[in-house]
């Protein structure tokens, strides 16, 4: 067998994503193009990162340091990923392009675009490789969509895509530290899910995305429940196409169990599926037979389920810092700045302030 190069992952943060990442990280998957190693680990306290190891990855011998600055500069870590709170992104995407470190992080990628174009113009000046962890984009299954709707034009002409993602979170009894309370940590439905919502719309409604997106017209309201955004309704409208985009959040309860959204064509729809919009895991289209009537069973694309499906993130970030590159295809600079810019104007309309804002 070929052997596959090796990329050595500094691990920024220990809480929920970076479990699920390193999970997916250490999976034994004989067609890899890629060999993942857990390098070290950063956390607020050595037990913390000790616990993460053995919990989440008990066969890697990463060094664990109590502390991120370490991990920017232990000159064994190829690649920083960060998993912590939005409101962190900006000065841990700092600091570790200061050590010349390439970078995966977590999405939202910031708080709002102007701290999305702070870290790239410090990324552009050093040359260092960044990249926004939006998952969604690297699976297999958002690809062969686009690939039906766009060439293929499997449902005809799409003129709506409609998205919900819902998660309960009972935002009252949390403690005021936690990162779905505390604005200062960038709390609120739109950063944390809604952007899911927003990018499922997009890739479903433009098909030159995203080398040559278009900015769509924008309508929002929001909710707060306890100063924080709970409830984004957002309306998109496509200028050269006049497509329209429904894209809701709420972490006032959950979504649909399994089909978390449609997109409407003139010969068709597509049902989404998966429990949230974050997890696909299959779409099933219904197409116009030859007496215009839509058929009632459709037929389902089911994808591969492996672990919970970081690894094309993570394999996609891996061979673009080996081939030396400094953006990722699929995620480029210029998208992140786009999607934050919209999700500025969707607060500026929906009236959600975060204190970085008034800076
Ligand atoms: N792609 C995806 O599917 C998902 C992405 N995310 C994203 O990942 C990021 C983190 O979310 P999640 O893992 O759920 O958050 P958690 O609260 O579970 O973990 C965040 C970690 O950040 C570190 N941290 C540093 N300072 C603070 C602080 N003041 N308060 C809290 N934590 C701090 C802590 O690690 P330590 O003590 O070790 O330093 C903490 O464990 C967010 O940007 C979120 O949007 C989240 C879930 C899923
Ligand atoms: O990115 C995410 O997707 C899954 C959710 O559970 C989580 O809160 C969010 O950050």
């Amino acid at each position: 067998m070929a052997e596959v190069p090796t990329i050595r992952w500094g691990i920024v943060a220990t809480g929920m994503i970076s479990s699920w990442f390193v999970e997916d990280l250490v999976l034994d998957r004989p067609d890899a193009p890629v060999k993942h190693i857990i390098q070290a680990i950063g956390s607020s306290a050595l037990e913390k990162g000790q616990s993460f190891v053995s919990k989440y990855c008990p066969n890697s011998t990463p060094t664990i340091y109590a502390s991120y600055e370490e991990v920017y500069n232990d000159p064994s870590v190829d690649i920083i990923y960060i998993g912590t709170p939005h409101a962190f992104h900006k000065r841990n995407c700092l600091d570790a392009i200061a050590a010349g470190k390439p970078v995966l992080c977590e999405k939202s990628f910031t708080i709002n675009a102007a701290e999305a174009k702070e870290v790239f113009k410090a990324a552009a000046d050093r040359n260092v490789y960044v990249h926004e962890a939006m998952w969604l984009r690297h699976r297999p299954l958002v690809h062969n969509l686009r690939k039906l709707l766009f060439e293929k034009k499997i449902i005809g002409d799409v003129f709506r895509s409609y998205i919900d993602f819902g998660m309960e979170v009972d935002i009252p009894s949390l403690p005021s530290t936690s990162r779905y309370k505390d604005l200062a940590l960038g709390a609120g439905s739109l950063l944390d899910i809604g952007l899911y919502s927003l990018t499922w719309a997009m890739l479903t409604l433009d098909a030159g995305m995203p080398g040559n997106s278009e900015k769509p017209k924008v309508q929002a309201s929001q909710t707060h429940l306890h100063g924080v955004e709970v409830t984004s309704s957002i309306l998109l409208e496509y200028p050269s196409t006049g497509r329209h985009g429904i894209a809701l959040s709420t972490t006032m309860g959950p979504g649909h169990p399994n089909c978390f959204g449609r997109v409407s064509g003139t010969g068709g729809y597509v049902e989404l599926e998966g429990v949230q919009p974050s997890h696909p895991v299959s779409f099933t289209v219904f197409r116009k037979d030859e007496n215009g009537e839509i058929p009632v069973k459709g037929e389902t694309f089911d994808f591969p389920r492996v672990g919970r499906g970081f690894i094309y993130e993570a394999d996609n970030t891996a061979l673009d810092v080996l081939a030396g590159r400094k953006e990722n295809a699929l995620v480029p600079w210029s998208e992140t700045i786009r999607v934050m810019e919209l999700m500025d104007e969707i607060r500026r309309q929906g009236g959600t302030v975060y204190p970085v804002d008034r800076v």
